[in-house]
């Protein structure tokens, strides 16, 4: 009750680094929503309500209270098509991007374990619910019509057996630190090229 009365009322509005969270998205498989492409178009805003929902209750603010929509920012990669990683031969391309989230409304939150099962638990039930069905799905790494992954939250390191954090194989993956970077380059640090001639003496 009372974080979300300070912010609206703008008192807590400092924020840093150390509560944003990521979201990882993936598909290679149609759902009701279309091709991957409609699915991760129809996904967003959904997702979106799936991370203010989640935020509310972990505040543990009222239903139905007015919350500032401002408080809290989703800055969303474009979308990317790259060829499958692992798993069976012969799939789809995968559409992938990513979302990175801050904002005073999530500062107020401190990452912690329980809360980000909680999320995962939002992010698994958004996959079922875009037709992911993991009954069918024999093998690791097999087509899917959603895969949503948490990367990272803030600072917060976790080993849980439904959760590891950040996510092991973040590192590992262009599909996902190409979007990753995409995502951030609207941020005030954006890294300048320097210019071959200037750069590696090789
Ligand atoms: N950071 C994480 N984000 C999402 N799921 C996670 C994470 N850490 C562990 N998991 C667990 O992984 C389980 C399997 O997820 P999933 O089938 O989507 O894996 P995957 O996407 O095929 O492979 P990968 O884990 O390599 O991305 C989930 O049910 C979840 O409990
Ligand atoms: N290109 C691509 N390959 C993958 C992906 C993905 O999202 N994109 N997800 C996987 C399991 O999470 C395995 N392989």
């Amino acid at each position: 009750m009372c974080a979300s009365l300070a912010d609206q009322l703008g008192v807590s509005t400092a924020y840093s680094a150390p509560s944003t969270l990521a979201v990882a998205l993936g598909a290679n498989l149609a759902s009701a929503f279309g091709p991957p492409r409609a699915t991760l178009r129809a996904v967003r805003p959904e997702l979106e309500q799936t991370i203010h929902e989640w935020l509310s209750t972990s505040l543990g603010e009222a239903s139905g209270e007015r919350v500032n929509p401002a408080g809290l920012r989703c800055r969303w990669s474009p979308l990317f098509e790259t060829d499958p990683v692992g798993g069976p031969p012969e799939q789809p391309v995968y559409i992938n991007a990513v979302v990175v989230v801050d904002g005073p409304r999530l500062a107020l939150l401190q990452p912690c374990e329980a809360a980000a099962l909680s999320l995962l638990a939002r992010l698994l039930a958004l996959e079922k619910r875009f037709g992911r069905d993991r009954q069918a799905e024999l093998m690791r790494w097999e087509s899917r019509s959603l895969d949503l992954d948490l990367l990272a939250w803030g600072a917060l390191q976790v080993q849980h057996e439904a959760l590891i954090l950040p996510h092991p194989r973040l590192i590992e993956r262009s599909f996902v630190v190409v979007p990753l970077a995409a995502a951030l380059t609207g941020v005030a640090q954006v890294p300048r090229r320097i210019p071959p001639d200037l750069g590696w003496l090789e």
